[in-house]
């Protein structure tokens, strides 16, 4: 993975790990700024897009001279969808996806979520609708290496604010969800990993977000795993009403996609 992935994803957990330290102290004052979402049933499912992109460029400066990495992208994810970007590395996959993410924004173009102007609001707004709505899982697990599977779940509880009151019963309902009951008091290094990755969705799901993005997923496990983490996928989609967009280099699991887009040179074909 190249350095300034890794920045991407170390972002990321830079995030985790700073809103981790900030949240025992100011936890009721951050769920009173974020609107705190109460758990409920699933709600039912929009007709409309839950993101829509449009005309999305992206250049990045290097050396001085411009690197056009997406050329004009136009997609749609329908909720309750798993959708597939597909497409040599280098491509431009982890670009959109982070731009999807609300954690880079486009050069040129547009990108709704649920209607919001994702590539017009600033980055504290990107990041409250961030922590709130969506749920990120990347290839290498991102787990907090010193607290076990039900730990790890409830931190990103505290992070989005969700009252103390339902921690329990959200953590061991989404541990159960992904297979995991009878493992949640293990550490990471104490998981295989298909179950750490398993934890990582179990954590990337547990307030409730309705975009699940996950940056290849597959990519450190072997084919029984891959498949194992598809059929966690289809089961999430069905009882949370989560929409799904990830990348791959995998053909092998393709087919349980709703959608794929295939990603040439900063283009869909
Ligand atoms: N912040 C950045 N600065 C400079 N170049 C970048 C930056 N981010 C991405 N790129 C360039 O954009 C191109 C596409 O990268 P991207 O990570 O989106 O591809 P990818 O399809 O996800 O690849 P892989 O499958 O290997 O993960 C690469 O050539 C990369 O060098």
């Amino acid at each position: 993975m190249a350095w300034w992935k890794r920045s991407k994803t170390q972002m990321a957990v830079e995030e985790a790990t700073e809103a981790q330290s900030e949240v025992p102290l100011a936890v009721e004052e951050t769920a009173a700024a974020m609107a705190v979402p109460t758990i409920t049933a699933a709600e039912p499912v929009d007709e409309e897009p839950i993101l829509v992109v449009e005309s999305v460029e992206r250049t990045f400066q290097v050396g001085g001279s411009p690197l056009h990495v997406l050329k004009g992208i136009n997609m749609e994810l329908h909720p309750t969808s798993l959708v597939m970007l597909r497409g040599r590395s280098g491509s431009g996959k982890t670009t959109l996806l982070n731009m999807i993410g609300g954690l880079d924004q486009p050069t040129k173009g547009h990108i709704f979520f649920r209607g919001m102007p994702f590539h017009a609001m600033n980055d504290d707004d990107r990041t409250i609708v961030r922590r709130k709505q969506m749920g990120f899982i990347f290839q290498a697990f991102a787990l907090m290496p010193l607290l076990s599977a039900y730990e790890n779940v409830e931190l990103s509880l505290r992070m989005a604010g969700v009252p103390s009151s339902q921690w329990k019963e959200r953590v061991t309902h989404c541990l159960d969800l992904v297979g995991l009951s009878k493992r949640m008091h293990h550490r990471p290094f104490e998981l295989s990993g298909g179950e750490q990755q398993r934890v990582a969705i179990a954590k990337a799901i547990a307030h409730k977000p309705r975009l699940l993005l996950a940056d290849e997923p597959t990519a450190e496990l072997d084919s029984q795993m891959s498949a194992q983490i598809m059929a966690v996928f289809r089961t999430i989609i069905q009882t949370e009403q989560v929409t799904i967009c990830m990348t791959t280099h995998d053909p092998t699991i393709l087919e349980v996609a709703d959608h794929v887009y295939e990603m040439v040179d900063g283009k869909f074909i």
